[in-house]
């Protein structure tokens, strides 16, 4: 499975002009890449105090474009998230588009982030995320500060996902954070973590790209590092039952004790 990642420079506040970047990126890529990946919050950024207006009303205006986009790309679009209002709600959304046009996952972020005081102007998702099946490979995502919750991506590998995507617009200030926990949750949990951050500013933060793939024994496939660009990687399943048989760690578990 190729996949390319698109470690992006979102417009703060500008639904519309990421909209047409990631038109333009999607036209960039090889006819071979099977799967693409977007950051977290890639229509608005981090405009918190904005999203009432910024917000997509019920994915009104970004899953059909999504969804079209997908079947003109005939690829399967792992779509980030999006600041998606429903009602007085506003959420941290994830979205996840096959390659024929069908919306198959959505998941909304768990863990709001107290440092940014996302509880101010974003709902909590109160279900844990669902796997999801592409290609016959069972996936997951996560979003941003989830990864600091080890329980989230272990309840997705234990529901038999191979890889786990965390999109992220994480600050240039922690990246250190996010290569030691992406390698750890790749580790433990012997999946693919396939990582998309974000690069350039909103007001105050910085973003700190460092967009990767870990392999399940936490080998570094691939990386970028803090500019704009794309990142493209092969997932090997068969080395990854070659690392599960060789470390067998789920049958080592003590669902008795913990
Ligand atoms: O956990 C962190 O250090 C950053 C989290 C974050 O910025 C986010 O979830 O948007």
């Amino acid at each position: 499975m190729k996949i390319a990642l698109y470690q992006m420079h979102v417009i703060p506040g500008k639904p519309e002009e990421n909209m047409k970047k990631i038109s333009e990126w999607f036209n960039s890529l090889d006819e071979e890449i099977d799967l693409v990946v977007l950051p977290e919050m890639w229509n608005t950024s981090y405009r918190l105090s904005d999203l009432n207006e910024l917000a997509d009303e019920d994915g009104q205006v970004i899953i059909p474009f999504l969804q079209e986009e997908a079947k003109r790309m005939n690829k399967h679009i792992v779509g980030g998230s999006i600041a998606y209002k429903t009602g007085n709600d506003i959420y941290n959304r994830a979205i996840i588009i096959n390659n024929k046009g069908v919306l198959i996952n959505t998941y909304d972020k768990a863990h709001l982030v107290p440092m940014l005081n996302e509880h101010h102007y974003l709902t909590s998702g109160e279900k844990k995320p669902r796997i999801f099946n592409i290609d016959d490979i069972e996936m997951g995502t996560i979003i941003c500060y989830d990864l600091r919750f080890p329980e989230l991506a272990r309840s997705l590998a234990l529901e038999d996902a191979k890889v786990i995507f965390v999109t992220a617009q994480w600050p240039a200030s922690r990246i250190d954070h996010w290569q030691s926990l992406l390698k750890a949750r790749a580790i433990e949990n012997q999946v693919f973590i396939v990582a998309c951050n974000t690069v350039g500013t909103c007001d105050n933060n910085e973003f700190g790209g460092h967009t990767l793939v870990y392999a399940p024994d936490g080998t570094l496939i691939n990386s970028l590092y803090e500019d704009e660009g794309t990142l493209t990687v092969e997932l090997d399943f068969e080395t990854q039952e070659q690392i599960r048989e060789s470390i067998p760690i789920f049958n080592s578990l003590r669902t008795d004790l913990y």
